[in-house]
């Protein structure tokens, strides 16, 4: 049975989904080239070498020019579907394979990374709160990939829509280390 907090989180879930299936594709387009434009200015972007980032699905923040464009000069590493965890892959253009999800994935010709290797990891979510909550698709991948404590700098990005007033959050949610929208980085660990 849920609890309080898993239901106010499934009622988050079904109000964002309806208010992000009303941005059109050109907003979509434009916010995500923002919100690149954001993270490009940050100083822990500009020192990264290895980033974790998501190959994006139809309704998310779109990644695909930014893994292509950073391919040239970071390590740009994706996650991997398996059972219920998620590994880590390095990215290459010619080796991918479509997972459970419905998402493109690195296939096993790409050498698997451990989260102590990444340094700066770009996270997908429903939706954020400005102290860094996020509230993700309700399997709980990435809380359980980030739960170990680890030196990688953790950014969700969303759309303006996605930031809302407040996310309840479990003793197992793991809060962002800063989250990107298109207008604003919000710094939610004050580093
Ligand atoms: N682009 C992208 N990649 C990602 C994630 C993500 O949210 N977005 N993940 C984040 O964890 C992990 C995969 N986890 C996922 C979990 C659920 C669904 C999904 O489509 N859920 C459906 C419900 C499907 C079902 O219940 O079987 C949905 O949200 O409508 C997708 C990915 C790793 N890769
Ligand atoms: N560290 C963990 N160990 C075991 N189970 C966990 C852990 N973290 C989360 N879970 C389980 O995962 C389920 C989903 O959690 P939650 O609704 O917070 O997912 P989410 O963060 O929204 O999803 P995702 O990370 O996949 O996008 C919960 O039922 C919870 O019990």
């Amino acid at each position: 049975m849920q609890n309080e907090i898993g239901k106010t989180k499934e009622h988050i879930r079904q109000i964002i989904k309806l208010s992000k299936a009303r941005i059109s594709d050109e907003q979509r387009k434009t916010e995500s080239d923002d919100i690149m434009r954001q993270l490009e200015k940050l100083d822990c972007f500009k020192k990264a070498h290895t980033i974790l980032l998501y190959h994006s699905l139809p309704d998310e923040v779109d990644t695909t020019g930014m893994i292509k464009r950073w391919n040239k000069t970071k390590q740009i590493i994706l996650p991997v579907v398996s059972g219920n965890d998620l590994i880590l892959r390095r990215y290459s253009p010619e080796h991918l394979s479509t997972g459970v999800f419905g998402i493109r994935e690195p296939d096993t010709n790409n050498e698997q990374i451990d989260l102590s290797e990444v340094d700066l990891a770009i996270i997908p979510g429903i939706a954020f709160d400005s102290k860094g909550n996020r509230l993700g698709r309700g399997k709980g991948y990435y809380d359980r990939l980030l739960q170990e404590k680890n030196r990688t700098t953790t950014i969700g990005i969303c759309f303006r829509l996605q930031l809302i007033e407040s996310i309840p959050a479990n003793t197992f949610d793991q809060p962002m280390n800063k989250i990107a929208t298109a207008d604003k980085i919000y710094h939610c660990d004050k580093t």
